[in-house]
C-alpha cells in the first residue's frame, strides 16, 4: 500500500461527493451502483452511474448496465477516447473523460479501480493506493507453446494408443479414459487405418451427439485428406434412416418437447411398454381417414396410440423407479395431442392465403403451444425402429436392413440412450465393427441415462469388444487435470500450486463482466492466434455473458454447434463443448449457486475445465462452488 497522489485524492473526493449527492435516491443496499463514468457529450459534462436499474436525478443518471446501450462505453472505451454508441435510431457521440469501477461494503465506498490505480479504503487507516490491482490475471502462454490447430490425425501415437489401432480388423473396441487422454484421436486413427487396409468399397462413419463435435471431426478428417467417411450427429443420422422407411412422418421436428418428455422417450423403462404395445397391436396402426400405403411395420399413428395413452405413460414412469415424476405422463399425452393436430395454415386452408400470413413472416403457430402441430420428436425415430423390430421378430421376419457401414465410431458414447445404441447397431454391416469412445464421468446430457459400459456394448451387439483404457493425458496442464479429478472425487486434493489456473472472485456480475472483458482483450492482443472459450453452465447464462462481453471485444456465441475452430473468442455452454478443446478456457459462473455439490454439477464442471489446453480461468460473482474449494 502507498500514499495517494493528487489525482488519486481527487478521484476519491469526487466519488464521495457523488455518493452523498445521490444517497437520498438510493434504496438501502450494500452495493448501490457498480461503476461511474464522466462523459463529455459535446454540450456538457455528465456523470453516469452503472447500476442494476435505471433512474434519473437532477445531476446524475443511473443506467442499467445489462440493458442500457450507453453501458457499452464503459466496456469498450478507455479514458480519453471518443465514443459512438447506437441508442435506438440515434448515434450518440462524446468523449469518455473518466471511468471508475467501484466497490462498496455495507453501503460505504471502499474501492475504486481506474486508470490511476486501485484505491482501497481501510476502516482504521483511511484510503491508500494498492500496488497493482491485487487480482491475479491469466498469463498468456509462451510464444514457443503457440501452435496452429493440429488434427489429432497428425499426432504420433504412443505405443499403448498404437496397440489399439493395430488390433485385428475384425475386433470391435471400447476406448475409455479421462478427458483429453486421446480417445477420439485413437478412434479416428483406427477407423482410417481400417479404411486403408480394406481399400475401395469400405464404408465408415463417425456418429457423435453434438453438432460442434461433428464439425470438428469433419475438419480433422479433411485436414488429413481423408475421404469416404461419413460424419453424423445421431439426430441427423436417425432422421436420414427413418424417413425413407416410415413414409408417413411429418417433415417438421418438434421444438417444444420438454426435458421430461425427452427423458421419458429415452428411458430404458419405455422398452417393456413397447413390447406390451406390440403384443396388443401386432400390425401397424393406421390413420382411418388417411390410410397410408407404407409397408413399414410401424407407423406414425403408432406414436399417437402409444404416447397419447396416459395409462401406458404412467406405466413407463412407474418403471423408472422414481427417476421421472408422475406429472410427465400428462405432459407427454398433451404434447402428442398437439403433434397430431394440423398446423393452423392447414386447418384454415379454405381461408384466403393473405389472411394467413403474419406480419413477421413466421408461421402462425410460431411461439404458441400449437407450434409443434404436425411434427415428430427426434426421439421417435428410435422408438419407431424398435416397434418395427419387435413386430418383425414376432412374425419371424427380419427387420428392415439399415446395414451400411463396415466400421462405425461412436464418440462420446456415454450420451446415447439404450434405444439409440440399439438402432445404431443396425447400421453396421455383417462382419463389421464398432469403435466406441467414451467417459462416464463426462455424461452431462440430463435427458439421458447412462446404463454402464457392459450395457453399451451389449446394445451395440459387441459384448466381446476389446476394452482399452488410455492412461496418458495429452490435453490439459497437470494442475488442471488434478483439479478436474478433485472435482469428480470429493476429498481428493487438487494440485498444491496452480500455475495454469487463475481464480477470481468478484463483487458483482458487473465487476466480473468488466474484468473479464479487460482480461480477454489483453489476452487477445498478447496472443492473437489463440482460441478462447467462455464456457457457461447453461445456454441462458451464455447469452447473458455474450451480451455483456460483446461491448468489449468481438465475440462469437456458439449454442447450436456453430464453432469455427479458429482464433478468437467464443461464448458457449457445457453441453456444447463435449470433445472440443481451446487454448484458454474461462468458467465465468464457478459459483455455489451454479455448481452446487451434486453429481450433475461435478460432471458438468469436469467437462468445462478439461477443455483447456493451456490456461484455465475460474471466476465467480458470489461464493465459490464447493467443488472448487482449495
Ligand atoms: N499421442 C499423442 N501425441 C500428441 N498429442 C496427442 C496424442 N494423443 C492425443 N493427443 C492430443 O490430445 C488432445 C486430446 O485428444 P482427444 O480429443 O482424442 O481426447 P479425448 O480423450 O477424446 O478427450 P474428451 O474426453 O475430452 O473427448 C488432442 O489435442 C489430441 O490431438
Amino acid at each position: 500500500m502507498s500514499c495517494l497522489n493528487a489525482e488519486q485524492q481527487r478521484r476519491i473526493d469526487q466519488q464521495l461527493r457523488l455518493l452523498s449527492s445521490v444517497r437520498a435516491m438510493l434504496p438501502r443496499g450494500s452495493t448501490p451502483y457498480f461503476g461511474h463514468m464522466r462523459l463529455d457529450t459535446g454540450m456538457r459534462e455528465v456523470d453516469v452511474l452503472l447500476a442494476s436499474t435505471m433512474r434519473t436525478g437532477p445531476a446524475v443518471s443511473f443506467i442499467d448496465w445489462q440493458t442500457a446501450p450507453l453501458a457499452e462505453v464503459f466496456f469498450a472505451y478507455d479514458e480519453g477516447e471518443e465514443y459512438e454508441v447506437e441508442v435506438g435510431e440515434r448515434l450518440v457521440e462524446g468523449r469518455l473523460l473518466e471511468k471508475n469501477l467501484l466497490g462498496f461494503d455495507a453501503g460505504e465506498l471502499v474501492r475504486i479501480d481506474s486508470s490511476v490505480g486501485t484505491l482501497l479504503r481501510h476502516m482504521e487507516t483511511g484510503w491508500a493506493s494498492l500496488e497493482g490491482s491485487g487480482r491475479p490475471r491469466m498469463t498468456p502462454r509462451s510464444p514457443s507453446a503457440r501452435r496452429p490447430f493440429r488434427s489429432p490425425l497428425e499426432v504420433r501415437l504412443d505405443p499403448a494408443q498404437q496397440r489399439v489401432v493395430d488390433l485385428p480388423e475384425h475386433r470391435s473396441v471400447l476406448l475409455l479414459g479421462e478427458a483429453g487422454f486421446g480417445k477420439t484421436t485413437v478412434a479416428l486413427h483406427r477407423l482410417v487405418e481400417l479404411q486403408r487396409k480394406a481399400g475401395r468399397g469400405f464404408r465408415g462413419a463417425v456418429v457423435v451427439p453434438t453438432e460442434g463435435l461433428s464439425r470438428l471431426t469433419r475438419l480433422m478428417l479433411e485436414r488429413r485428406g481423408v475421404e469416404g467417411i461419413d460424419v453424423w450427429t445421431y439426430e441427423a443420422w436417425a432422421a436420414s434412416v427413418a424417413r425413407p422407411v416410415f413414409r408417413d412422418l411429418p417433415a417438421r421436428e418438434s421444438v417444444n418437447a420438454t426435458a421430461g418428455i425427452v427423458r421419458l422417450k429415452r428411458h430404458p423403462a419405455l422398452r417393456s411398454v413397447l413390447a406390451d404395445y406390440v403384443r396388443l397391436r401386432p400390425k401397424p396402426a393406421q390413420d382411418e381417414e388417411r390410410p397410408t400405403r407404407s409397408r413399414a411395420r410401424a407407423s406414425r399413428v403408432d406414436l399417437e396410440h402409444l404416447f397419447g395413452d396416459r395409462s401406458a405413460m404412467e406405466r413407463v414412469i412407474a418403471g423408472t423407479g422414481g427417476a421421472l415424476p408422475q406429472a410427465i405422463a400428462a405432459e407427454v399425452t398433451e404434447h402428442t395431442r398437439i403433434q397430431f393436430l394440423d398446423m393452423t395454415e392447414v386447418e384454415y386452408a379454405h381461408v384466403r392465403r393473405e389472411n394467413l400470413t403474419t406480419v413477421d413472416g413466421l408461421r402462425i403457430d410460431a411461439g404458441t403451444p400449437m407450434e409443434d402441430a404436425d411434427s415428430v420428436d427426434v426421439e421417435d425415430y428410435a422408438v419407431l425402429f424398435e416397434l418395427e423390430r419387435l413386430r418383425a421378430e414376432a412374425s419371424g421376419a427380419k427387420p428392415t436392413s439399415l446395414a451400411t457401414y463396415d466400421c462405425v465410431v461412436i464418440d462420446e458414447a456415454q450420451e446415447f440412450a439404450p434405444l439409440e445404441l440399439a438402432l445404431l447397431r443396425r447400421c453396421v454391416r455383417p462382419g463389421g465393427t464398432v469403435i466406441i469412445a467414451g467417459d462416464a464421468a463426462q455424461q452431462v446430457d440430463s435427458t439421458s441415462f447412462f446404463p454402464g459400459w457392459d450395457a453399451v456394448v451389449a446394445e451395440l451387439g459387441v459384448p466381446e469388444a476389446e476394452r482399452a483404457v488410455l492412461e496418458v493425458n495429452y490435453r490439459c496442464p497437470e494442475d488442471v487435470t488434478a483439479l478436474a479429478r478433485s472435482i469428480l472425487e470429493p476429498g481428493r486434493p487438487a494440485a498444491r500450486t496452480e500455475s495454469a489456473i487463475t481464480r477470481g472472485q468478484h463483487e458483482s456480475p458487473f465487476h466480473l463482466a468488466v474484468r473479464l472483458t479487460e482480461e480477454l482483450r489483453s489476452l487477445q492482443s498478447e496472443d492473437p492466434t489463440a482460441s478462447l472459450a467462455v464456457v457457461c453452465r447453461s445456454p441462458e447464462a451464455a447469452r447473458t455473458v455474450e451480451r455483456a462481453l460483446r461491448h468489449g471485444s468481438p465475440v462469437r456465441l456458439a449454442l447450436d454447434g456453430e464453432f469455427e475452430f479458429r482464433p478468437g473468442l467464443t461464448v458457449t455452454c457445457v453441453q456444447e463443448v463435449k470433445g472440443l478443446e481451446f487454448d484458454y478456457v474461462i468458467v465465468p459462473d464457478a459459483s455455489a449457486s451454479t455448481y452446487p455439490d451434486t453429481r450433475e454439477s461435478r460432471r458438468a464442471l469436469y467437462v468445462a475445465v478439461t477443455r483447456a489446453t493451456h490456461r484455465l480461468g475460474l471466476a465467480s460473482a458470489g461464493a465459490w462452488s464447493p467443488l472448487l474449494a482449495p
